[in-house]
Formats: C-alpha cells, structure tokens, sequence
C-alpha cells in the first residue's frame, strides 16, 4: 500500500516539528512554509536551525510552491499562527484537494470574530465541519522533537476522519486518542496559554508555586465554564488536551506564553517582552477574543480579564493578584 500523502503549512516549530512526526508515522509529507531559505535546509540538509536548532530531521520534501505542496494531500496539516490563518488559507483554498481532511495544530481564537480555528478553517476554505481535525495536547515542539514521549488528543465530529489523522500521526513516541469533542479541545488549547502567561506573569513577579498551583487549579475551573457554556463535554478539561496541556504549558521554560508571562513579572513592557520571546506567543492575542467570547456568553473568567488588564490596560501584576483575590468568598467547585 502507498504511504499517506500529507501537507503540513507552515514551517515554524510545531509545523517542522509535526512534519517529522508524520514522516516518522510512515507518511510521505512535504512541508511548506514562506521562507525560502528554510524550505531549501529542510529539503537538502534535514535542518531547521532557526526553529529547531540541533535537530536532524527525517527525509521530506519542503518548499514555498503551495499548488506543489497540495497536489494530491490527503492530509492538510494547518500549523500557522491563529491570527493569520484565515487569510493564509483563503489564499491556498484553489489548491486544496476536494476530499482532504485539514488539520489544525493551531491553538488561538481569531481577534474580531472570536471563531476557533476549526470554524475559520472551514470557513477560509469553503468546506464542512466534518472535514476538519484539531489536534491539541501536551505538546512542546521542542521536546517531541528529540522524540519525546508524549500523547494528543485528535478530535472531528466525523470519527473515520479522526482517526485517519490519528493514523497519520501515530508513532513510537506520539500517541494520539481519539475524540468528538472539537469545541471543548479547541477551548483548552486557546485558554490555557492564557493561563500559562498568568502563571509566568506570577513567577516572574516573586511568587512561589502556591501562587502557579492556585492559578492552574482555578485556571482550569475558568476553562471548563467557557466550555460548558459554549456546549462542550466536561470530562474534555480533565484531558491530555485540558490538565495535561496546562500542565506543561505553565510548568515549561519552554513555553513561549509561560516564558512571555514570566517577562512582563519581571517588568519588561508587552512590546520588548514580544521581542525577547521571538516565536508566536498565541495567548497574548487570544486573551482579548476569549475574554470578549465569554462576556458575549456570560462567562465569568477573572483570571483572563486579569491577564487582559496587565497586558493592554497598564494593571501591575500585585494589583492583578489583589483584584482576584479580593473578589467574593465563594464555595470551591471544580467546574465553577
Ligand atoms: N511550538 C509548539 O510547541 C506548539 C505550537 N502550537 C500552535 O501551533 C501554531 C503555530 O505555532 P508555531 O509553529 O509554534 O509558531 P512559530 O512561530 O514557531 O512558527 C510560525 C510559522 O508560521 C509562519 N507564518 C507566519 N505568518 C505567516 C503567514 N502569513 N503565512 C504563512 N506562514 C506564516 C512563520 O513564518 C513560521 O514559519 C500556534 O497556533 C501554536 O499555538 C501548538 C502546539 C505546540
Ligand atoms: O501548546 C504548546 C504546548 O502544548 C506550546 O506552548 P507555547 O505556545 O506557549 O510554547
């Protein structure tokens, strides 16, 4: 049987990353991506050293000639960030084949119409929800880079769709599990690096882990809400995608939000800290559509709107404390 043609768009971390992932799961990828210097190192020389400094990635083809790439994918990887994706792939929309399955690694919702990206994927490139995959879990490029173990969740409501892409990115240190939950994966994937910037911002500021483990625990609370409200499954925030997410997000320097958070804690502005972290840091942008998200839905979601005020409104990161911890004595539940 011939391998799985797959696509993957987008040549920063998670896209190479992902690529070498579906290359080590047997399937024959071509990775595309805007930079052409980057694309001619992946092809000729196995390496991406802007983005994965170190690594020796397997044999696929790369270039910057989206028709080529797209020719006969059967699997369209989308690995780019969430604020320029819809435009990204309007652009490509011609070239994608008629019964492809997209993927999506992406974990942000759009700034002006709060979508998550499975609906701005479907949207961009005229095709239904049942086409569409999101991919989300414990999954720092870096780490699964060197082959890390490591698990994911691949969820579509269409389930021989998920698990094509289940097949397509299973090896023997990336395990994915099924589900039909997208808006409840999407959600987790979106808000817990507003949570992780939250716990860099307090670590950065002084604060020891009692301070993390209060804003993880109740960081999750205030992603289960959104996600109620929105209709997605509770047992989703207990998930690889929900705890395991947040987990390594806030606790890993490798986190680009955790590590942006950490910076504004210590008192850089959000333009130098933007700089100094380089890479997309999805959470800063998303942190304002998922705020304006749950205010259209009457979600209550202090830890964001904190994460908001410091960001854009000029708050310090002691008066984001005292404000959250100021608010109404209250009963603890784990979903509200
Ligand atoms: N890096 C990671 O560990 C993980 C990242 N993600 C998500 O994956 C998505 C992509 O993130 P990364 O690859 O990490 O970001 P990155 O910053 O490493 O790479 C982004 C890539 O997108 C390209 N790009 C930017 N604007 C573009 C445009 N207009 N058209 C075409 N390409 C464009 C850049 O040139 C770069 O190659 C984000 O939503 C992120 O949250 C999800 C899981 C893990
Ligand atoms: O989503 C991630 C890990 O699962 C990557 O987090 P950062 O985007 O904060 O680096």
């Amino acid at each position: 049987m011939s391998a799985l043609q797959a696509a993957v768009l987008g040549s920063g971390s998670w896209g190479t990353t992902f690529a070498m992932v579906m290359a080590d799961a047997g399937c024959d990828v071509t990775l595309w991506g805007r930079d052409e210097a980057v694309a001619r190192e992946v092809a000729d020389e196995r390496r991406n050293a802007k983005y994965l400094p170190g690594v020796e990635l397997p044999a696929m083809r790369a270039t910057t000639d989206a028709a080529a790439a797209l020719s006969g994918a059967r699997v369209v990887v989308v690995a780019i960030p969430s604020q320029v994706a819809r435009r990204t792939l309007e652009g490509l929309r011609e070239h994608v084949e008629p019964d492809a399955v997209v993927v999506s690694l992406m974990k942000g919702i759009e700034l002006s119409t709060d979508k998550r990206m499975s609906q701005v994927i479907a949207e961009a490139l005229d095709i239904s929800l049942d086409r569409v995959v999101v991919v989300s879990g414990p999954n720092l490029a870096k780490e699964i880079a060197t082959r890390q173990p490591t698990a994911t969740v691949v969820a579509c409501p269409d389930e021989a769709n998920a698990r094509l892409a289940a097949e397509a990115c299973s090896n023997s240190y990336f395990r994915p599990y099924t589900n039909s939950d997208v808006v409840g994966v999407e959600l987790c994937g979106a808000v817990k690096n507003i949570i992780a910037l939250a716990v860099g911002m307090g670590q950065g500021r002084g604060f020891g882990w009692n301070t993390s483990g209060t804003v993880i625990t109740r960081g999750l609370v205030e992603i289960t809400r959104l996600g109620r409200a929105l209709g997605a499954q509770p047992e989703t925030f207990a998930g690889l995608a929900g705890m395991g997410d947040l987990v390594a997000t806030c606790a890993s320097p490798l986190s680009r939000n955790h590590t942006l958070g950490k910076y504004i804690g210590q008192g850089m502005t959000l333009d130098d800290a933007l700089v100094a972290t380089g890479t997309t840091a999805e959470g800063v942008k998303s942190s304002r559509s998922v705020l304006e998200l749950a205010q259209k839905h009457g979600v209550d979601m202090p830890i964001t709107a904190g994460v908001v005020a410091v960001l854009y409104e000029g708050m310090s990161v002691d008066d984001m404390a005292r404000a959250l911890l100021s608010r109404p004595q209250k009963a603890e539940s784990a979903a509200d």
